[in-house]
């Protein structure tokens, strides 16, 4: 009889050949809290929030300050980034996992790596397996990267890397309004807005990282789970997810999960830890999760933006209320990396633990928001 292909690579499981799910990958609790419909009527009380970016500009901050303190999510339409253009990045996408097992471990991520193939890096923090295969990689350092994929580089290789590249091009842009955006959103004016910029150099320094999902269809997804629920460690995430719905956004009250409608073209905008904390708490990181699918594959694909590693990010002082000192202290990226991983060995909140302790002595608040140092 010969050898099923997955204990050939003790490395690899091969979804593909699963006729079950097997005790490695079968979560208890996934069924605690209801899952419930986010593609209702606008204003409706689960319908997730849509901003559309060709609504006039005091409308489109107004929903982006709601959507981000009440959710911490939104749906992100009318953006510019050519529906054409995201049609080739799920394509391409599509081409790297279907590559052969042994190339793709070829790619593997070691431990420690920010980047690399495998599950992603809070996989680590649990002892069962999820129903998913990732890839992460630096968009700005593309080329040298994915010759671990395709070494021989070629036609393939090629395109993914076109394609990323111009991708990564109106991404990033389309980052920089919507920080402009967020800052709005708190209350700044345009003036304030530039003369953070100019003294935080927040949009300028922002870099991006790219992790793309994989889930593979699967033969109980009652039991299987594609990606643990989260939250986001930077400043915002944009998720594409292909036209298999999967990603879930947990809310409060009564506790629930909010199955997230795969609108074509849209982008999800996930506000992240880092963000919570330059936004003093006003907009709030959110938990969320994505499930899989009995017949279909499913893609999806986060572009991460955070601060450049040595940024320490601590409250703005626009977002702190008159009279109260900052809610968190000044953490790096890193730092952050390293109090979550305590916070998941213990079960605590790492937005706790790098809370500041409540002052009310206004003379004592030390703003020290997004400071570069060389
Ligand atoms: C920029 C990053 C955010 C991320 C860690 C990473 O360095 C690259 C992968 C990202 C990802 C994607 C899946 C969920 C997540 C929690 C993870 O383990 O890897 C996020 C990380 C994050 O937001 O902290
Ligand atoms: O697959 C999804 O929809 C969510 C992906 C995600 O949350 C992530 O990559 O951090
Ligand atoms: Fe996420």
């Amino acid at each position: 009889m010969p050898t099923p292909s997955h204990l050939k690579n003790p490395l690899y499981f091969d979804f593909r050949a699963a006729r079950r799910v097997p005790e490695s990958h079968a979560w208890p609790g996934l069924h605690d809290h209801p899952v419930v419909d986010g593609g209702g009527a606008p204003g409706t009380p689960d319908a997730v929030p849509v901003v559309d970016l060709r609504d006039p500009g005091a409308a489109v901050v107004a929903r982006v300050a709601r959507a981000a303190e009440q959710w911490g999510a939104f749906l992100l339409t009318g953006h510019g980034v050519p529906a054409e253009l995201l049609a080739r990045v799920e394509d391409r996408i599509a081409c790297m996992f279907a590559l052969p097992a042994a190339d793709k471990m070829r790619a593997v991520r070691g431990p420690g790596d920010a980047c690399g193939y495998g599950s992603p890096p809070i996989s680590s923090f649990f002892s069962k397996c999820m129903w998913s295969e990732g890839y992460t990689f630096s968009p700005a350092a593309l080329r040298g990267d994915l010759r671990k994929l395709w070494p021989k580089a070629g036609d393939d290789y090629a395109s993914f890397c076109d394609v990323m590249e111009e991708f990564h091009k109106e991404m990033r842009v389309l980052a920089d309004k919507l920080l402009e955006l967020f800052l709005r959103a708190l209350g700044l004016t345009s003036e304030q807005v530039a003369a953070v910029e100019e003294e935080r150099r927040i949009g300028e320094t922002m870099t991006a990282t790219m992790h793309l999902n994989w889930y593979p269809r699967c033969p109980d997804p009652r039991r299987a789970l594609g990606l643990i629920a989260h939250t986001d460690s930077g400043f915002f995430t944009f998720v594409l997810q292909s036209l298999v719905p999967g990603l879930q956004l947990f809310r409060h009250g009564p506790d629930r999960w909010v199955a997230v409608p795969a609108v074509p073209g849209a982008f999800v905008v996930n506000v992240g830890d880092l963000f919570h904390i330059l936004t003093n708490g006003r907009f709030h990181s959110v938990y969320h999760r994505a499930v899989v699918n009995r017949d279909l594959d499913r893609i999806s694909l986060g572009y991460f933006l955070g601060p450049p590693p040595h940024a320490k990010v601590a409250p703005l002082r626009e977002a702190v209320p008159p009279g109260r000192t900052p809610a968190y202290r000044a953490v790096t990226w890193p730092e952050y990396m390293g109090v979550r991983k305590k916070a998941f060995t213990t079960g605590a909140s790492a937005l706790k633990m790098v809370a500041a302790a409540e002052s009310d002595d206004a003379d004592a608040a030390v703003h020290q928001p997004l400071v570069l140092s060389s």
